[in-house]
């Protein structure tokens, strides 16, 4: 425990980013297509992915009124009455909007502060449609729209340009664990990128005293996370030694990091860490998270990416089944019989 925090604060305390700890990396060339950018930035993203998991991108190529359309269209979102949000409760699609207190985290002590939307793509690859309504992930989005149209309409255009820079970081990957440049191109044809748009309160004293985070501690369960923070602050990474700190807001960066299912695939090579938030910062916090997963049917099998048959130390398994178990353990609509849209 730090000297200057109360005991009943001290569950959430973090030391400020070191720079070596999350590296900024710089994304122009890659995003202007200069030859031997892959390889470049390939290596510093599988350095930090295998280190600490999370690293910061800079100059992705998101244009700044795409960036704010989507902020403002969340802010006022969120700022609507709850009954009116309540008109697209959340379901077991994972789609609409999340009360305060629906999130409990394995593990957690109690449950989150947090408010989401959660929306996925808003078309899917033919061979999928048939599977809407057998594979509850593969749905229809449920927009506020007579309420708030904004939202459909100032989100999607960010939704697009982050599944861009997605791909982009992806290519990197492949390329830094020596995989040609379009290995999950080929397992992204309708891929299942789920969005959450969040809301934290500002923290109580009571909140602190029950040991409340705006998000528990948690490794997130997809490929890879592209998130939007504001200014606020209060997201945190554990690092190597076990010491949790402040992701702390760079202007114009996105924070990136690994998810379980990479972790897995990679055959544990690259790291899905832990991470936590908690807003101590007096405002309210807002983030856009995208989790940037394959293909619902796609097969992830750490042999398919060079971990020969012995060594694996994960069997095959499908992107939805993955998906789909991590969300009944931690979403309270799947514990009480919530419906299916
Ligand atoms: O809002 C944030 O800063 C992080 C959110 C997060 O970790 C998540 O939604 O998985
Ligand atoms: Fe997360």
């Amino acid at each position: 425990m730090s000297p200057t925090t109360s005991s009943s604060t001290a569950y959430a305390d973090a030391k400020s980013v070191e720079l070596d700890d999350i590296p900024v990396i710089d994304l122009a060339d890659l995003v202007a297509g200069t030859p031997g950018a892959v390889q470049a930035v390939a290596s510093q993203i599988v350095e930090a992915s295998q280190r600490i998991g999370f690293f910061y991108v800079k100059n992705h190529g998101i244009a700044p009124a795409v960036i704010d359309g989507a902020s403002r269209a969340m802010r006022g979102y969120f700022a609507l009455p709850a009954e009116v949000k309540a008109r697209t409760p959340v379901n077991t699609s994972q789609r609409g909007w999340m009360a305060t207190g629906m999130a409990k985290l394995e593990g957690s002590k109690t449950h989150d502060l947090k408010e989401i939307f959660f929306w996925g793509p808003e078309q899917w690859h033919p061979r999928l449609d048939a599977r809407k309504g057998v594979d509850s992930l593969v749905a229809e989005n449920t927009w506020p729209d007579e309420s708030f149209p904004a939202l459909r309409r100032d989100l999607l255009p960010y939704y697009d340009e982050i599944q861009r820079v997605g791909g982009k970081l992806l290519s990197a990957i492949a390329v830094g664990l020596g995989r040609g440049a379009d290995f999950f191109e080929q397992r992204y044809t309708s891929p299942m990128a789920r969005g959450q748009l969040v809301y934290y309160p500002v923290s109580t004293a009571k909140d602190e005293s029950e040991e409340r985070f705006g998000s528990a501690p948690h490794t997130d369960f997809g490929v890879l996370t592209l998130l939007l923070q504001d200014m606020n602050g209060g997201l945190q990474v554990r690092n190597r030694t076990g010491e949790w700190v402040a992701a702390t807001p760079i202007p114009g960066t996105l924070v990136c990091n690994i998810g379980d299912l990479l972790n897995r695939w990679s055959n544990e090579t690259l790291s899905s860490n832990l991470h936590r938030v908690i807003n101590r910062s007096g405002n309210e916090r807002h983030s856009i998270a995208i989790f940037f997963d394959p293909d619902p049917d796609a097969v992830v099998s750490p042999e398919d990416l060079g971990f020969p048959e012995g060594m694996e130390k994960y069997p095959p398994i499908t992107v939805s089944d993955y998906i789909h178990g991590k969300n009944k353990k931690n979403f309270t609509q799947y514990q009480q019989g919530g419906k299916q849209a």
